[in-house]
C-alpha cells in the first residue's frame, strides 16, 4: 500500500502547507480504488452502520443510513458528492496535521477510519490526537497509539454521550503531532464521497 503512493491513479494530490492544513502530502484515490480499499470500504461500513443510526438516534436526527454502503453512496452521488474520498498520507520529519473534520458535503457518515501503514519504530512523534469537547467545556486531547496495520475509527464531526441530565454532544476533531523523526504513510478510509 506504502508503494501505491508513487504509483496509483490519484484524482489529486494536496500539499498540506500550502492549505495551511499543516505540513506533508497526501493524495486521494480516484475510482476504482485499489482493490484492498474497494473491498475494505464497505464492509467496514457494514460494521459500523447499526452503532451510526444508533448515534443519530440517541442525539434526535432523524435521518438514517442506509444497510449498504453502496446504497448510501448512490445519495451522495445523486447530491453531487461524486469524488472518491479514501486518501493516503505521507509525513516526513517535521510535518504534521493540523486538527479538523473530513466534511464534504452534506451527507456525512459519522464514523471514520485511520490505517497506519508504517512502522512506528520508523518515525518518532507523529501521534495520532483526537480532541472531543463536551459542551461548555474546554476540548481534551487523546493519543492513540497504533501498531502498524492498527486502524483507529473515530467520530468524524460529533457523537453522543449520556450525562446525567441526557445525552449531550461531544465534538470531535483530529490531527497528527508534528514528527520529529522519519516517515509516516497512513490510509485514510472516509465512508462519505466530495462534492
Ligand atoms: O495520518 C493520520 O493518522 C490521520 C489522517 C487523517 O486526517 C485522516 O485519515 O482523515
Ligand atoms: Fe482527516
Amino acid at each position: 500500500m506504502i508503494e501505491s503512493y508513487d504509483h496509483c491513479r490519484f484524482r489529486s494530490t494536496i500539499n498540506m502547507a500550502r492549505y495551511g492544513f499543516g505540513s506533508g502530502e497526501y493524495k486521494y484515490f480516484s475510482y476504482p480504488l485499489p482493490p484492498a480499499l474497494t473491498e475494505l470500504r464497505p464492509q467496514a461500513y457494514d460494521r459500523l452502520v447499526g452503532l451510526a443510526n444508533d448515534w443519530y438516534a440517541a442525539m434526535g436526527k432523524p435521518d438514517r443510513f442506509p444497510a449498504a454502503h453502496s446504497d448510501f453512496l448512490k445519495r451522495c452521488h445523486d447530491a453531487g458528492q461524486t469524488r472518491p474520498t479514501p486518501l493516503i498520507l505521507k509525513y516526513g520529519s517535521g510535518d504534521y496535521n493540523t486538527l479538523h473534520q473530513d466534511i464534504y458535503g452534506d451527507n456525512v457518515f459519522p464514523l471514520q477510519m485511520a490505517i497506519l501503514l508504517s512502522d512506528p519504530a520508523d518515525f518518532d512523534g507523529g501521534e495520532f490526537v483526537l480532541t472531543e469537547q463536551r459542551p461548555r467545556q474546554q476540548s481534551r486531547a487523546n493519543v492513540v497509539q497504533l501498531a502498524q496495520g492498527d486502524a483507529v475509527i473515530f467520530a468524524v464531526r460529533e457523537r453522543p454521550v449520556r450525562g446525567t441530565k441526557g445525552v449531550y454532544r461531544v465534538q470531535h476533531r483530529h490531527g497528527v503531532s508534528r514528527l520529529h523523526r522519519g516517515s509516516r504513510f497512513t490510509v485514510g478510509v472516509i465512508f462519505h464521497d466530495a462534492a
